[in-house]
C-alpha cells in the first residue's frame, strides 16, 4: 500500500504539489492523471526518496522509502528508464541490481525471459537500446526484487502495441496476486482498460480520486453557454452546486433537465446540455483538469 498525506513540495515560490493525500491499495490498479506539470513525477519522486517534501509524507507499507533496508524487495521503480547507465549492458545492469540487493544471479535471466530481451539483446549497451527496450528492461529491473509494491512512471512509453498489452497483463496480474501498482499515464485508453482506481491531479492539487467506476458514473451533467459565469450563479441560487470547467463549460451533479430548467428561467443561452456519464475517461479527465490545461479544452 502506497499513503501519501498532505504533501507539498515548493519551488523557490513555486507550489508543484499541494497538500496532496490519496492511497493506493493492495491488489489494485491506480491510475495517476494529470496535465503537463500537473504535479505527477514530483509526487512519485518524494515516494521513492529522490525529492524531499517541503511539508507531508509518503510512505510504501507503513515506511518512509528511505527507512525501507533493502527497499528493492518491497518497492519496484521505474520513473525514467532513459537514466540508466548508457554504457552498460542490459545484463550488467540488472546484475548490478541483484547484487546490490543480495539476490541470486539467475533473477537476472528470468527478468531477461520475463521482459523478452534476447541474450544477444542484453549484451548491448544500453545507449543503443531503442526506448521500448529500455523502458522492459527498466520493467525487469523494478521487478527483480519481487516487490509487492511497483511505481511506475509512463510505464508504456515507446512499447510497440504487443508490448502494451503484455504490460497490461502483466501489471493486471501482479495487482490481481495482491500486489499495489501505481502508474503514470498519458494514454488514457490504457489507464481506462487497466485501472482499477484513479487519482487526477491538475496544478499540483488533486482534482478527483476514488474507484473509476465511481468517478465515470458520477460524472454529472456538462452544459456549455456563453455567459458560464451567470449560469453558475443562477445554479447556486437554485441550490445547485456547480463547477467552471473553462471554454464556456460548467459542471454539475444535478441531471440535465434541472439544468436546462434553471437555465431557461434564468433566461441564459445554452449551446450544449448533456449527461457527461458514458462519456468515457478522456472526457472525464478533460473536463476535471480544464482549468490547469495549458490548452483550456474542455470535455
Ligand atoms: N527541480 C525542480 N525545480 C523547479 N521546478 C520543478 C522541479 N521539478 C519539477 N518542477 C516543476 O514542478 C511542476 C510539476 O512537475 P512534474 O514533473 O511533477 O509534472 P508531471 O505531472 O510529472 O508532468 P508531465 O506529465 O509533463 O511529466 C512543473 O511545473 C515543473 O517545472
Amino acid at each position: 500500500m502506497i499513503t501519501v498525506e498532505s504533501l507539498t513540495r515548493r519551488y523557490a515560490g513555486f507550489t508543484a504539489v499541494d497538500n496532496v493525500s490519496f492511497t493506493a491499495l493492495p491488489g489494485r490498479v491506480t491510475g495517476f492523471l494529470g496535465p503537463n506539470g500537473a504535479g505527477k513525477s514530483t509526487t512519485m519522486r518524494v515516494m521513492v526518496g529522490l525529492t524531499v517534501p517541503t511539508s507531508g509524507t509518503a510512505t510504501i507499507n507503513g515506511e518512509r522509502f528511505a527507512d525501507l533496508p533493502n527497499p528493492g524487495l518491497e518497492v519496484g521503480v521505474l520513473l525514467d528508464a532513459s537514466a540508466q547507465h548508457a554504457g552498460r549492458t542490459g545484463r550488467e545492469i540488472l546484475t548490478i541490481a541483484a547484487d546490490t540487493m543480495g539476490l541470486p544471479r539467475r533473477r537476472v535471466d528470468e527478468m531477461l525471459e520475463l521482459v523478452s530481451l534476447t541474450s544477444s539483446e542484453a549484451k548491448r549497451r544500453v545507449r543503443n537500446y531503442s526506448l521500448g527496450m529500455r523502458q522492459r528492461l527498466g520493467i525487469g529491473t523494478a521487478l527483480l526484487g519481487d516487490p509487492r509494491v511497483l511505481i511506475l512512471d509512463e510505464p508504456a512509453n515507446g512499447l510497440d502495441p504487443a508490448g502494451i498489452r503484455w504490460m497490461r497483463d502483466l501489471l493486471t496480474g501482479f495487482a490481481s496476486q495482491g500486489g499495489t501498482v501505481l502508474l503514470s499515464s498519458h494514454l488514457l485508453h490504457e489507464i481506462e482498460v487497466i485501472a482499477d482506481d484513479l487519482v487526477v491531479i491538475g496544478k499540483g492539487k488533486i482534482v478527483a480520486s476514488g474507484s473509476k467506476e465511481e468517478l465515470l458514473a458520477a460524472a454529472g451533467t456538462l452544459v456549455r453557454s456563453p455567459s458560464p459565469r451567470d449560469l453558475a450563479h443562477a445554479l447556486e441560487r437554485a441550490g445547485i452546486p456547480s463547477t467552471l470547467a473553462g471554454d464556456g463549460w460548467v459542471r454539475t451533479d444535478a441531471d440535465p433537465a434541472r439544468v436546462g430548467a434553471v437555465a431557461l428561467t434564468a433566461g441564459i443561452a445554452l449551446t450544449e446540455l448533456r449527461s457527461a456519464e458514458g462519456t468515457g475517461l478522456e472526457d472525464m479527465f478533460l473536463s476535471l483538469t480544464a482549468d490547469t490545461q495549458r490548452e483550456g479544452v474542455a470535455a
